[in-house]
């Protein structure tokens, strides 16, 4: 790269607009949507759409519910031309649809492309050629008034091959392409002509396209572009003003919604913002980012996913996994306090309220995909989306601290193995953790007896190959077993859950427990369709974690005061 591209590139000259007024509008309504998926789009793959393919995405637009397509460049070859008659000829245009295309400006191309209209109920016939000064010289090697000449005939031919065919219901569309490198002057002048040459009036409007061909400076300059054309075009009243944003600098959807806020009314653009080079703008992420200020984009896409696999299958172009609002990846976190703000939000928001979960500026249910995938965990997750994970693969809902216990549990495996860990690992980990954890001391059996005011218990365990019996009794089952076990554990907290529903519905216990003179407080969980079972797999579930983290003399110690205290009660 050159150290100074001073002298090689030169910064965007500003538009004279000092009371531009498009900053202060807001947008608060659609614009009139023109999908050019069909004729833009595929004059940008590696291989043009074959006719099923355009089919099948001409039916999917129509889906969706936009209005206005342009389905081909019939002068192009014969595939688009004998397209644009099947969809004619076999009745595959729905009745508030219409169809465009599009032609240079030239004798030959406009009457082959008026021949691939004849018999339409309506049609939009889009005419371009380019008006930027380089164009002109280098390309047509034209003066600007024969460039002008060469707009109003070909809008002339169109007129007059379209009053020769009365039953269809004519629309002229007309791009200055490459009106962004265009001297606005000029390109009012030329739009003027154009307007003038096909008689529109406000009934019979004129669609003008100012395309930016290529994107060549910040939105803002668009958007001046924009409102200095719409405030200086002579006949504002016969023209449907529309946009044709590029992507090149990657503001394709910045400069469509400041250029609707500048006086566009139209946006030409393509799904998932496939097109030329960087692409056209993206319709769905425009649409959807209205939906999300509140306001009906008038398209539908509440099964985004059927949406973006049909235009995959059909462009054979894979979508981005973090494009806006339809990435694989874009409903999901992996990173720690991004998970717990996320889960937070989700059990904060209430159905009627208005959306407000931290991260997710839109509902993904809205777009027909499901909160499952939200939530992924990797090494840079915390407790928060580990939790939610197995909650909503498992039914498990786990206490805070041992949230953050378990945490470092996975933290050490996603550390080691640096991949992400699906939900079926994470209920793995969780299993060998607390609930079969290595064991020094075996659960065998329980029984539970009323003892006068209070219960008793038998607890059969096995130690080194021992089977022994202790006898208990407390104010409760907790407090039985813990008097069963001599006294020398203690529990810090316990907490109870339901796991599932109806017959098939367990329960899941959780203590913390600390054991006399072994520093550590340690966790244990069970699960059982009997609390009691749970609750006592929890204690020693818990005890064995602890166990398993000391020296072997301080966990024989501990086995001994277990015996004697078989000796003691039994
Ligand atoms: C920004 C856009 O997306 S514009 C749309 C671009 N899409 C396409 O080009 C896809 C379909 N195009 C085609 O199939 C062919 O280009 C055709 C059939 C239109 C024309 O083919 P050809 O006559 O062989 O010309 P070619 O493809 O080389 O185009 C260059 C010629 O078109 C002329 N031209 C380019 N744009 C225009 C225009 N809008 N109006 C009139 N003439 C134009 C050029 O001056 C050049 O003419 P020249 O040969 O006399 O110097
Ligand atoms: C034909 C025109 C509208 C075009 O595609 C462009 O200028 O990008
Ligand atoms: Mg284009």
């Amino acid at each position: 790269m050159l150290k100074q591209p001073n002298t090689k590139y030169r910064s965007f000259p500003k538009v004279q607009l000092a009371d531009r007024t498009w900053p202060d509008r807001v947008i608060t309504q659609a614009p009139i949507w023109m999908s050019t998926d069909l004729r833009d789009g595929n004059q940008a793959l590696f291989e043009p759409m074959t006719a099923e393919r355009k089919m099948r995405l001409f039916k999917k637009l129509v889906d969706i519910g936009i209005k206005e397509i342009e389905v081909a460049f019939p002068s192009a070859s014969q595939t688009e031309f004998d397209f644009v008659r099947t969809l004619i000829d076999g009745g595959h245009v729905p009745a508030d649809v219409t169809i465009e295309v599009l032609t240079q400006a030239r004798e030959h191309l406009i009457r082959r492309t008026m021949a691939s209209l004849y018999g339409a109920r309506r049609a939009i016939v889009h005419v371009y050629n380019a008006t930027a000064r380089p164009f002109r010289e280098i390309v047509f090697g034209m003066s600007p008034d024969q460039v002008i000449a060469m707009a109003v005939s070909s809008v002339k031919l169109v007129r007059e091959l379209a009053e020769a065919h009365p039953k269809t219901e004519w629309v002229l569309e007309y791009s200055p392409e490459a009106f962004t490198g265009t001297e606005l002057e000029f390109a009012r002048d030329i739009c003027d002509a154009v307007v003038e040459a096909w008689g529109a009036t406000p009934e019979r409007k004129v669609i003008l396209n100012l395309p930016a061909t290529v994107e060549m400076a910040t939105p803002n300059v668009y958007a001046d572009q924009i409102e200095w054309m719409h405030r200086n075009l002579s006949r504002r009243d016969d023209i449907v003003l529309s946009v044709h944003p590029h992507n090149d600098r990657g503001s394709a959807i910045a400069a469509a919604e400041l250029a609707l806020m500048a006086g566009a009314e139209r946006v030409e653009g393509c799904l998932f913002g496939n097109g030329e080079r960087t692409g056209n703008v993206d319709l769905v992420t425009l649409a959807l980012n209205l939906y999300t200020q509140g306001v009906d984009p008038g398209l539908d896409f509440s099964n985004i996913n059927d949406i973006a696999r049909t235009v995959e299958d059909c462009i054979r172009l894979p979508i981005h996994p973090r494009h806006p609002y339809v990435g694989d990846l874009v409903f999901t976190a992996f990173s720690g306090s991004h998970q717990d703000a996320i889960k937070k939000g989700l059990a904060h928001q209430r159905p009627d309220a208005f959306w407000e979960v931290p991260y997710l500026p839109i509902d993904p249910a809205d777009l027909g995909r499901s909160y499952d995938a939200i939530i992924r965990v990797n090494s840079q997750s915390g407790k928060g989306g580990i939790a939610y994970l197995l909650e909503s693969a498992y039914g498990l809902s786990l206490p805070r601290r041992l949230q953050v216990e378990f945490s470092s549990v996975v933290q050490r495996h996603a550390d080691a193995t640096g991949a992400e860990i699906m939900p079926d690992e994470l209920w793995r980990m969780f299993s060998e953790e607390y609930l079969e954890p290595a064991t020094t001391i075996r659960y065998l059996e329980h029984h539970l007896f009323e003892h006068g005011a209070a219960q008793g218990m038998r607890l059969m365990l096995e130690t080194n190959g021992r089977r022994i019996t202790l006898m208990g009794e407390g104010n409760g089952p907790i407090d039985a077993v813990v008097h069963a076990l001599g006294g020398m554990v203690r529990v810090q907290s316990y907490e109870e859950r339901s796991m599932g529903q109806g017959s098939d519905a367990r329960a899941a216990a959780f203590v913390e427990i600390a054991i006399d003179d072994i520093p550590g407080i340690r966790y244990g969980a069970g699960i059982h369709a009997n609390i009691v079972t749970a609750s006592v797999l929890a204690i020693v579930g818990a005890l064995n974690r602890i166990l398993n983290r000391i020296e072997p003399e301080a966990r024989e110690a501990v086995v001994a005061m277990l015996e004697k205290s078989v000796r003691q009660v039994a």
